[in-house]
């Protein structure tokens, strides 16, 4: 069990509060919005809005907004024996590393952290309690830091392009008959279902289609439709517009 601060307790730092929690870690929840905290004094083993009280954890997680992440980590006095994993979208390893004495961990998590599913990049790679701690909250993988824009785009962003994905699969189910709910657990259970096959699998992706498609039978009708359409490049452009928000986050950041 490690002591770990989460300071801003909105979605992201809400969602890393339950996970480090049903991980068993002793987490201090702090936000400056007391209402941020109601839902969180049952789960975390202490809330507070005191910035101060919580800056004592050897490690410290930042999930307050890129526009005031530098400022509030310059407020915490931060010392070189602790650890502060920032998950602050486009503010970078050396604006983080320039505002502490604290070793600076960047990394971009989703949502899923709360269910222990999170799919993060980091950099640079973690060590020791660092790395174990974030291993608890799902799959964590290093990368370099000028990749940091785009993994922000798959895995930060990455959660609400698939909730979009789910939508329209379930109102396709709906517009067919099924009812609402059913629609909706069929769809996420695809989704779910899918995902644990395409991470458990050696097989390509091609592959995995080829496998769901018998012969002569529905899949391939619905595949061919997918092929002849521009979804692939719809779902690249959508990338690489988070991406290029993500950069230019970085510049307004760095301009202050
Ligand atoms: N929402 C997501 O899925 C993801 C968000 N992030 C990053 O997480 C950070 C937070 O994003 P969200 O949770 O979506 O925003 P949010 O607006 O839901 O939460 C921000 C929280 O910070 C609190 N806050 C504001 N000023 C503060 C201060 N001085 N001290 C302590 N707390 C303060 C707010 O009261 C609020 O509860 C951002 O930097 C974002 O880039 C990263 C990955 C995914
Ligand atoms: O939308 C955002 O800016 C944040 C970062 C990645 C996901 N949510």
């Amino acid at each position: 069990m490690v002591h770990v601060s989460v300071i801003g307790c909105g979605h992201m730092g809400g969602a890393l509060v339950r996970g480090l929690s049903a991980a068993n870690h002793r987490v201090t929840a702090c936000d400056v919005d007391e209402s941020a905290l109601e839902d969180l004094s049952g789960v975390a083993d202490g809330t507070t809005t005191d910035l101060e009280a919580a800056a004592s954890a050897p490690i410290v997680v930042l999930a307050v907004g890129p526009d005031i992440a530098g400022e509030v980590l310059a407020g915490l006095g931060l010392d070189p024996d602790q650890t502060v994993v920032s998950v602050a979208a486009g503010v970078s390893t050396s604006v983080l590393e320039s505002t502490t004495d604290a070793a600076v961990v960047r990394m971009m998590p989703n949502l899923a952290a709360e269910y222990g599913e999170m799919a993060a990049a980091v950099t640079p790679e973690p060590t020791g309690d660092v790395a174990a701690v974030l291993a608890d909250l799902g799959t964590v993988v290093t990368i370099e830091e000028d990749q940091m824009d785009l993994a922000t785009a798959i895995n930060g962003s990455g959660p609400a392009f698939v909730f979009y994905l789910i939508g329209a699969m379930q109102q396709a189910g709906i517009e067919g008959g099924l009812d609402s709910d059913d629609a909706a657990a069929l769809a996420a259970q695809t989704f779910k279902g899918a995902a644990e096959i395409a991470l458990q699998s050696d097989e390509s992706v091609d592959e995995l289609i080829d496998a769901v498609a018998t012969e002569g039978g529905t899949t391939i009708e619905g595949m061919e439709v997918l092929w002849d359409s521009d979804v692939e490049d719809v779902l690249g452009e959508a990338v690489t517009a988070a991406e290029e928000r993500s950069a230019e986050i970085t510049a307004e950041v760095g301009e202050e």
